[in-house]
């Protein structure tokens, strides 16, 4: 499978993420078939597809929420482990944001975000919270830091769990459907986060069903059908001149042609 283009990486140097003759199973059903892909440093990849195509699957396989049966997995060159010390640095490196926020409830915003950075990277606390601030300005949440998760909208909240994602640092982002447990008002203010971030050069894979997004920011779509990767291409290409008839249908559905 190609990589595409815009935004390459330098030649010679590590994909950012490279999946390799990836198969998972859950018990009979065979969820991701032979999946290979690179992605270089920098790049947007929007995943699409019908549901149940193994999206979710995909995007999980890569930090380890699911095990793969067979194939393997890189980030910046490294083999993912399957557990241990390792396993949580590449966490911390793989950043995940899923529909459901996943606050502490029981934490303010300003500590939902700077939990994990002086557990898992050992900041200082004063280091720490200098940048959950900086990063809850960002998504422009930094004046709701001492409320709790449950004081703030569905918005405000998925746009405090991307900041308590960067605050880790990470090399890479995965979102998963981040805006389909939202109001409708509200998915395009996390949108706008997603889209500042992109075009400031994060690695990022998002299963979206935001076609809107998808033409905007993204470098590069996969469209996937029953657990495989069937097309692979940039965004004015995939929408306007699809290769199967999978993605012709699912467009149409979508779209409304
Ligand atoms: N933990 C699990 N145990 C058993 N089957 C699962 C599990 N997770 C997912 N599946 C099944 O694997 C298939 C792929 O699911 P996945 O969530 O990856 O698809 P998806 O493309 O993300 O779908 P959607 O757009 O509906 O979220 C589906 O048939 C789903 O029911």
């Amino acid at each position: 499978m190609t990589v595409s283009p815009s935004k390459s990486a330098d030649p010679g140097s590590q994909p950012m993420i490279a999946m390799r003759g990836v198969q998972k199973h859950f018990g009979s059903l065979h969820v991701l078939k032979d999946i290979d892909l690179e992605v270089p440093a920098g790049q947007v990849v929007v995943v699409l597809g019908p549901s149940g195509s193994g999206k979710s699957t995909l995007c999980r396989t890569i930090n380890r929420l699911e095990p793969i049966d067979e194939g393997e997995i890189r980030v910046e060159g490294q083999l993912l482990p399957a557990e241990g010390k390792d396993l949580a640095r590449l966490r911390a490196d793989v950043g995940m944001v899923f529909q459901s926020f996943n606050l502490f409830s029981h934490k303010t915003i300003l500590e939902n975000v700077t939990l994990a950075p002086t557990k898992v990277r050992k900041k200082s606390k004063a280091d720490a919270g200098k940048r959950a601030l900086e990063l809850l300005e960002r998504v422009g949440i930094a004046s709701q830091k001492d409320k709790y998760p449950a004081q703030l909208s569905g918005g405000q909240q998925q746009r405090v769990a991307i900041a308590r994602s960067l605050a880790m640092d990470p090399k890479v982002m995965l979102f998963d459907e981040p805006t389909s447990a939202l109001d409708p008002e509200m998915v395009n203010e996390v949108l706008d986060v997603m889209v500042a971030l992109a075009k400031e050069g994060m690695t990022m894979l998002v299963v979206t069903h935001e076609m809107g997004f998808a033409r905007k920011a993204a470098d590069r779509v996969i469209f996937m059908a029953d657990g495989a990767i069937i097309e692979d291409a940039e965004p004015d290409t995939f929408f306007t001149d699809p290769k199967t008839d999978r993605a012709r249908d699912f467009l149409g559905k979508i779209l409304g042609h």
